[in-house]
Formats: C-alpha cells, structure tokens, sequence
C-alpha cells in the first residue's frame, strides 16, 4: 500500500493518515459548520483535507502541526497562505488559552491516533475557553468517550469526558477513507464543554485519580479498588454499594466519591 499521498511520505511516528475520500471530507465540514468571524484552530492540517474545504468557507483559520514539511508547504500554499496562521509545534504541549483573544475556541481535527487520549486531557484542560471541538478518532476511543455505566467500554477517558463535555458520535469511517488506510475503524465525535456552573467536583485532579484507581482494577469491588481513598462507611454514607464494581458508577456518583475524599482526605490521611 502506497505511503505516498500528493508528493508527502506519511510518517508513522507522527500518525499521519491522510484523508482522500471526498463524501467523507464533506460531512465532516458539514458537522463543523464553520462561520466567517469563529475562532477556528485545527490540529494536525496535514496536506490540507479539512482546511481547504473550510477555508472555502472563512477567512481565517489557526492550524497547529508538528510536522515541519508540512508546516512549510502549508505557508507557502498558493491558495491558504493568506488565511491560515500556522503554529508548528506538539499540540500536547501547546497552551490553547493563548488564542482566546479571538474568541472562544472552536477546535476540530483529524488527530493523531497515537496521541489521542492524551491529547484529549490536555484539551479537557481548556474547556473554559473551548465552545466545541470535532475530531476524527480511532472509533474505538470514540465508543470511550461516549460509553456509559455498564458499558465494557466505560472507563476513566468517559467519565472524565462526560465530566467536562457532552459527547456526541457524529459519523464512522471506515480505514479505505484515508491514505495510508489505518488497521481500525474510525469515527468523528463532537464535544460541547459544559458551563461551569455543572462542573460540580470540588478537585479535578483527585476525580481523575478516583477514577483511575477504580477502573485500573475494574474486576475488583469499590471497597477494594478504593481503599485508598475512602472506606465502607463513607461509600454507605453516599448511598453507594461498596460491592459495587466502577464499571457500574455512573458520573454523579464518581463526583460525589471525589469530593467526599476532597472533604475527608484519603484514607490514612484521615484525623
Ligand atoms: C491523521 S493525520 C491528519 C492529516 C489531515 N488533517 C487529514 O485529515 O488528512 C494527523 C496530523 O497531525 C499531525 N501531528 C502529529 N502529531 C502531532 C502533534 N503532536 N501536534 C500537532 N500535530 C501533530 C501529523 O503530522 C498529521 O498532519
């Protein structure tokens, strides 16, 4: 199979599978919907499928891309030059805030699969500046952040998603939609953060390591996986079964166990 998509060698190392098939770039755009006047930043422009389609439709568009060729071909592109901003560096480590100026955020992109799920925390992390992201992800990662309680695919990257965003599947695609084709299915998800005022854990951080703990040994029981955290009393007093197993919590449940941790401490911390 052909590594080689309009004169560029995908490199693996950066994820790089690019999108080819019209009808799916279409829909794509379609379920961005970009406006003139939006602040608009894409991750990982690549050779351009997204952001010529959506640069025929603004005039202004951010683009953040690691990768220097195709940083460069983007800034000296015939026709995009005079629309895009071209940022080249790691998006894991980019401090999207710094773009606010223009506007609250509206992120999407074809991501790089071998970054995903980091990459999604580090965007989580922006979500008071972010309206809405789109983003193409292995489908996988996609059933993830979208699973609920009792789900096999629900975990510490969907509690931590639905914490601070609604999630929305948007459309699958299949791997014959990219050059190079990638081995899994993929999908495009939209997420909308959710106001402040129903981010109600009173420490993020010890939400996420809650939920770590409890689906890192997600066969064991709540009084086991959380023994650290907090005993079989305190999960009574929440009205949670403390032979219950994470899988079957559900978001609520999982802030009210963070903050009662946040109001006790852990155990062994305890007075
Ligand atoms: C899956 S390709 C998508 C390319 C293009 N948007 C498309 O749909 O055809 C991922 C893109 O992200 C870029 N990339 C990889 N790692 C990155 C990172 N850490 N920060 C920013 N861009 C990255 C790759 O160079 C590549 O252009």
């Amino acid at each position: 199979m052909s590594k080689t998509h309009l004169g560029h060698t995908a490199r693996k190392r950066f994820g790089q599978n690019f999108l080819h098939d019209p009808y799916v770039i279409d829909q794509i755009v379609s379920a961005i919907n970009p406006k003139n006047g939006e602040n608009l930043i894409e991750i990982g422009p690549g050779l351009g499928a997204l952001t010529e389609p959506v640069c025929e439709q603004v005039d202004q568009l951010t683009v953040v891309e690691l990768d220097r060729d195709l940083a460069e071909r983007l800034r000296s592109h015939p026709f995009l030059q005079n629309k895009l901003t071209v940022i080249e560096t790691d998006a894991m480590k980019f401090d999207f805030a710094s773009l606010q100026e223009k506007g609250t955020l509206r992120i999407f992109g074809n991501l790089p699969y071998n970054i995903s799920t980091p990459l999604m925390f580090h965007l989580f992390s922006f979500h008071d500046t972010v309206s809405d992201m789109h983003f193409m992800l292995q489908k996988e990662v996609v059933d993830r952040l979208a699973a609920g309680p009792g789900s096999k695919a629900y975990g510490r990257l969907s509690v931590m998603a639905q914490y601070f965003c609604k999630v929305m599947p948007v459309l699958q695609v299949p791997p014959g939609a990219f050059k190079p084709a990638p081995k899994v299915d993929s999908a495009v998800v939209r997420l909308i953060p959710k106001p402040a005022d129903q981010l109600l854990a009173k420490d993020v951080s010890l939400l996420n390591a809650v939920c770590s703990a409890a689906f890192g040994q997600r066969r064991k029981t709540l009084r086991n996986s959380l023994a650290n955290y907090i005993d079989e009393a305190g999960l009574q007093k929440l009205e949670i079964n403390p032979t219950e197993r994470a899988e079957n919590l559900s978001l609520t449940q999982f802030i009210s166990i963070a903050n009662y941790v946040a109001e006790h401490g852990p155990i062994g911390e305890q007075a």
